[in-house]
C-alpha cells in the first residue's frame, strides 16, 4: 500500500482486512507501538517521527519481518502499509523478505492530504499531525516515496485508485484490483 500521508491508506487497509482477511502490517503503527512501550529505542524513534523524517531502514525492516514471522502460520497473505518509503527500502525488503505481488497506490492531491491530516490531528493525538510536520512529511513523500511507485510501475504491478472519491467508491476500485490478482 503506497500513498502520501493522509491519502487514506489506513482507511482502505481496514476495509481490505474486513473483506479479505489479510494480515495488515502498518510500519507507522509498529513504530508508534515501540514509542508507546516507552523503551530507549522508542524515545529515539519518537524524536525522528516528530520531525517527519525517516527512521533508519534496518529498524523498520526488522520490525516488519518479526511481525510477519509471528503471523506466518495463520496468515492468508500480507498487506503492508507505509513501507517502502524510498526505493532503497523496497530493494532491501526484496533481499530480506520477498517480492510483492501488487502495489496499491492510493492517490490524492497534496491539498486534500493536508486538509485530511489537519482534521485528523484534532483527535488523533499524533504528535506528527501538526501543520509544520505535515508539510515535511508531504515534501519527503514527493521526494523519496513517489519514486518507489515509478520503480514498481516498471514491473507492471502498480494498481492506482483515486482517493479523492468517497471511501466506499475508493474501496470499490481496491476490491476490483485485488479480485484480479
Ligand atoms: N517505513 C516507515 C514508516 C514510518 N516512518 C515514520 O513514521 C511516521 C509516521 O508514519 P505513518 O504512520 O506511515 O504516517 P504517514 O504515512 O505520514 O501517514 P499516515 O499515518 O496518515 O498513514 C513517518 O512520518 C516516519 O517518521 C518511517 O520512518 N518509515
Ligand atoms: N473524504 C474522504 N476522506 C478520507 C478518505 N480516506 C480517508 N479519509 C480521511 O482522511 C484521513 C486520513 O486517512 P488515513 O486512512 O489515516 O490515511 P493514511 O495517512 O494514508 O493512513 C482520515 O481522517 C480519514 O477519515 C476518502 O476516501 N475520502
Ligand atoms: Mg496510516
Amino acid at each position: 500500500m503506497a500513498g502520501g500521508p493522509g491519502s487514506g491508506k489506513g482507511t482502505q487497509c481496514e476495509k481490505i482486512v474486513a473483506k479479505y482477511g489479510y494480515t495488515h502490517l502498518s510500519s507507522g503503527d509498529l513504530l508508534r507501538a515501540e514509542v508507546a512501550s516507552g523503551s530507549e529505542r522508542g524515545k529515539q524513534l519518537q524524536a525522528i517521527m516528530q520531525k517527519g523524517e525517516l527512521v533508519p531502514l534496518d529498524t523498520v525492516l526488522d520490525m516488519i519481518k518479526d511481525a510477519m514471522i509471528a503471523k506466518a502460520d495463520v496468515s492468508k497473505g500480507y498487506l503492508i502499509d507505509g513501507y517502502p518509503r524510498e526505493v532503497k527500502q523496497g530493494e532491501e525488503f526484496e533481499k530480506k523478505i520477498g517480492k510483492p505481488c501488487m502495489l496499491l497506490y492510493v492517490d490524492a492531491r497534496g491539498e486534500t492530504m493536508v486538509k485530511r491530516l489537519m482534521k485528523r490531528g484534532e483527535t488523533s493525538g499524533r504528535s506528527d499531525d501538526n501543520e509544520e510536520t505535515i508539510k515535511k512529511r508531504l515534501d519527503l513523500y514527493y521526494k523519496a516515496t513517489e519514486p518507489v511507485i515509478a520503480f514498481y510501475e516498471g514491473r507492471g504491478i502498480v494498481r492506482k485508485v483515486d482517493s479523492e472519491l468517497p471511501v466506499d467508491e475508493v474501496f470499490g476500485q481496491v476490491a476490483k484490483a485485488i479480485d484480479a490478482l
